[in-house]
């Protein structure tokens, strides 16, 4: 079973991992793509694939998984529902789409594409308070796209939800299966938000091991 870690621990265990050598960059990507090979089990025939990505580093993981995600075939657009991203690792790996078909639109509008998996990376650990107009639009959307019959995956957590108290936002995304990262999160058990997380996965992404903890 995995630990269960608040934010602030995670984002030390993440630090310290980096100074062993694992990279954060690296550490995207082994989310980006341990989520898309979660995303494939659950969803085998994919052939539509819409990302809503937010400006932090949850939409840098959406990111990695949109580009490996068109390098395999699969139809890819990418909705950047807050703009463009802010931290230097999600901004390399919107670069890394122009190597591929990845579609980028801005506009919530131009989003819905008829997609068979929804990806919600619009916000992780990050996020903090209630949904102001923005993100509330792209979790409205994701919504619709479900209840389309599309299959929502949830990067790290539902967007809305708070990941230490487990508070759920008006409006939070609904996810028929969360991956996370390394280690689980107290919201993923929380009464109120762990029905709004779907299946659970937590998926390994190296740090246990840059860490030098027991491999379990
Ligand atoms: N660190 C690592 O190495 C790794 C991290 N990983 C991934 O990173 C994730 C954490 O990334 P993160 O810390 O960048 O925060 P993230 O969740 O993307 O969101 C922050 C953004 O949201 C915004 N925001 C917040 N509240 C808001 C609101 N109510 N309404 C609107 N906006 C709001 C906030 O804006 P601000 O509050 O500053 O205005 C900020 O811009 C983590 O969950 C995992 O997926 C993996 O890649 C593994 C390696
Ligand atoms: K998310």
């Amino acid at each position: 079973m995995a630990k269960t870690v608040t934010a602030a621990e995670m984002k030390e265990r993440e630090r310290a991992a980096n100074e062993a050598g694992l990279l954060y960059i690296q550490m995207m990507e082994n989310a980006g793509r341990a989520a898309y090979a979660e995303l494939k089990r659950r969803v085998p025939a994919l052939r539509r694939l819409l990302i809503v990505a937010g400006k932090g580093n949850n939409g840098g993981d959406g990111f990695v998984m949109a580009r490996v995600a068109a390098k395999e075939g699969v139809q890819v657009r990418v909705l950047l529902a807050e703009g463009e991203p802010k931290t230097a690792d999600a901004k390399t790996n919107l670069a890394r789409l122009a190597e591929t078909a990845a579609e980028v639109v801005r506009d919530t509008e131009q989003a819905a594409f008829g997609a068979d998996a929804v990806v919600d990376a619009l916000y992780g650990t990050g996020f903090h308070g209630e949904l102001r107009p923005g993100g509330a639009a792209a979790c409205a959307l994701m919504g619709r796209e479900r209840e389309r019959g599309a299959f929502v995956l949830a990067l790290d957590l539902p967007s809305g939800v708070s990941a230490d108290s487990g508070e759920v936002a008006e409006g939070a995304v609904q996810a028929d299966a969360t991956v996370t990262f390394d280690c689980t999160k107290p919201l993923h058990f929380a009464k109120a938000s762990k029905p709004f997380c779907g299946a659970l996965v937590c998926a390994d992404i190296g740090i246990g091991k840059a860490l030098g903890e027991r491999e379990t």
